[in-house]
């Protein structure tokens, strides 16, 4: 039986755990020490709850973070320097140029290696492979509603509770668009991680008041052709922040570490 590291426990970690493959259990929950006890009473002694990476002697076939990309900063490099590999949901955070390079620098060192989730889009491994032959532009589109944008800079760009058709109230860079939204725009940066990078990948944010559902467009160009992905994404019910699919992105990773076919 192969043995997991979670960092996190909130919305998307609870879909995870409920999905993971027979192979793999929970063995380490990475949680803020003051959550520590609440967690370690709701899981019981088969996982153990722990605030550090350092307290974990042993070693996990796999560590996922579901938990922000304040705890990406927090504990990825720990995770790194140690040989682990560690599959990053909160791939926002590598839009830090100085926390991607000591996280880099962590994974050479230590040898251990980033596993950037798809998480709620669909279509990186095609814009990834459509980078190796040159990409010419490409753009992505973020529609959610205005329940999904509270709690966010939305709230100040744009009158979330007077909106009564589609509005965009961001257009930026990925690299922008990662830093100001935490919360709700991982897959920009994921987008330009696979594809034109950070800072030549165009992105639009855009409060939708019809719509229950997170919907993600990439439409990119390149010497392969043209690509345009729409995805049209049910939140999680627990945080509408969040798809459905991101979560179960993580449980893919899962699979991905336990079965001999990687699909
Ligand atoms: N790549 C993608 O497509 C997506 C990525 N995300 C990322 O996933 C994250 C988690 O999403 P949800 O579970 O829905 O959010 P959530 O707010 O329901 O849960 C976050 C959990 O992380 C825990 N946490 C916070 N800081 C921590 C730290 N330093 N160490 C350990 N645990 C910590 C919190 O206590 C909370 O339980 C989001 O913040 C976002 O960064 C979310 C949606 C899509
Ligand atoms: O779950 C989603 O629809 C996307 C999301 O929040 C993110 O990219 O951070």
């Amino acid at each position: 039986m192969k043995q997991l590291m979670m960092i996190g426990f909130g919305a998307m970690a609870r879909e995870v755990l409920a999905l993971l493959p027979a192979e793999l259990s929970l063995k380490w929950l990475l949680v803020p020490a003051a959550r520590v006890a609440e967690a370690q009473a709701e899981l019981g002694p088969a996982v153990t709850v722990l605030s550090r990476v350092e307290d974990c002697a042993a070693t996990p076939d796999l560590v996922v973070e579901c938990a922000g990309q304040a705890a990406v900063r927090e504990h990825g490099s720990a995770v790194l320097a140690r040989g682990w590999t560690l599959g990053l949901i909160s791939v926002g955070a590598l839009a830090d140029e100085a926390l991607a390079r000591d996280l880099r620098l962590a994974a050479g060192q230590g040898g251990g290696r980033i596993l950037a989730l798809a998480g709620a889009i669909a279509g990186i491994d095609g814009l990834a492979a459509a980078r190796e032959g040159g990409l010419e532009s490409v753009t992505y589109q973020g529609r959610k509603s205005p329940q999904s944008w509270r709690g966010s800079p939305a709230e100040t760009l744009v009158d979330l509770d007077g909106v009564t058709e589609p509005t965009v109230f961001f257009s930026g860079t990925a690299r922008e668009a990662a830093r100001l939204f935490p919360a709700n725009a991982n897959v920009a940066a994921t987008i330009a991680l696979a594809g034109l990078g950070m800072d030549h990948t165009r992105v639009e944010l855009v409060v939708d008041p019809d719509s229950r559902r997170n919907q993600h467009r990439i439409r990119a160009s390149g010497r392969f052709g043209e690509l345009d992905i729409a995805l049209s994404g049910l939140p999680l019910a627990a945080n509408p922040k969040t798809s459905t699919l991101a979560a179960l992105s993580v449980v893919r990773a899962c699979r991905q570490c336990t079965d001999p076919l990687v699909i």
